[in-house]
């Protein structure tokens, strides 16, 4: 059953059959300077789905994924990773628990190759984009690993290509990979297939759908195709709140999503 909110949407347990909840919000509020952009947000992420936020523009799906991962504290509310409370912490330690995100705005370095990206990011403890402590020639140690992430990324033949050379959609392939260096336990996808074509998109949902093996994702996703394919599960936010959540088919029928979000999108 799709659960509207009103304030608090419920846990789908039964829909869950006791799955233990991976990443969860509860009651969290973002304040900017008086604008309220999360409102009251109660979100379960159960272990091993794949999880899509939905949402018209400005309806907060980014500053929800900032709140998830550490980049922007909350005004009130908490968030829990495997039962931890981790909005008190710094995103470095929050990835150090197992929870990674990709960013809209590449994080490539688009003046190294293929290849030492994926090395630079596989020496730093967090994978946050900017951080190098190690030269280069010191981590070829790490190249078998880093090669089996290219080739779990489908950029298997790519790796002495520099970064700033690769299509868009092959960025977004790398982003994941760098993503995938810190072999999270939850996965989080900001628009994985902003700005590509059908051939990119069709590569990045089989992505998606590998990477999610054994792991929780969660994906910010505007593309509603994309969405039918590979969310288990589906939460519809409109300012700032939780509007709906449920499988696709369920909240493609609610007509208060419709009328926010699959509507004026012209799908339905
Ligand atoms: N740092 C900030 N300071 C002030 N307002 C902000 C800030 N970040 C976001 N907002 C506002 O919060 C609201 C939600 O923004 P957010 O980027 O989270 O939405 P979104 O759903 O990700 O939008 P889009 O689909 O366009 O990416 C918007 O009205 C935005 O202008």
């Amino acid at each position: 059953m799709t659960s509207v909110a009103g304030p608090a949407p419920q846990p789908r347990a039964a829909a869950h059959a006791g799955r233990p909840v991976a990443l969860e919000a509860r009651r969290l509020v973002k304040d900017f300077r008086g604008f309220r952009a999360t409102n009251e947000v109660d979100l379960p992420i159960f272990e091993g789905e794949i999880h899509a936020i939905i949402g018209p523009n400005g309806a907060g799906k980014t500053t929800l994924f900032n709140l998830l991962s550490g980049f922007l504290k909350p005004t009130s509310g908490e968030v829990h990773l495997f039962g931890e409370r981790i909005d008190t912490l710094e995103p470095y330690q929050i990835v150090r628990r197992g929870l990674s995100r990709s960013f809209q705005i590449s994080s490539v370095f688009p003046t190294l190759t293929v290849l030492d990206n994926v090395l630079v990011a596989l020496q730093s403890p967090t994978a946050l984009p900017g951080q190098f402590w190690t030269p280069l020639s010191r981590l070829r140690a790490l190249t078998p690993q880093a090669e089996a992430i290219l080739e779990d990324v489908g950029l298997g033949s790519a790796h002495t290509r520099l970064a700033a050379d690769l299509s868009h959609g092959e960025k977004r392939q790398l982003e994941i990979g760098i993503s995938m260096t810190q072999n999270p336990r939850v996965l989080l996808l900001d628009e994985p297939t902003s700005g590509m074509g059908s051939e990119g998109i069709h590569r990045v949902i089989a992505l998606v759908r590998q990477v999610a093996r054994g792991r929780t994702v969660v994906l910010v996703e505007h593309n509603m195709s994309v969405v039918s394919e590979l969310a288990d599960h589906i939460t519809v936010l409109q300012y700032g709140s939780v509007l709906a959540t449920g499988s696709y088919d369920e909240v493609r029928r609610d007509p208060r999503v419709i009328e926010a979000y699959l509507g004026e999108e012209g799908h339905a």
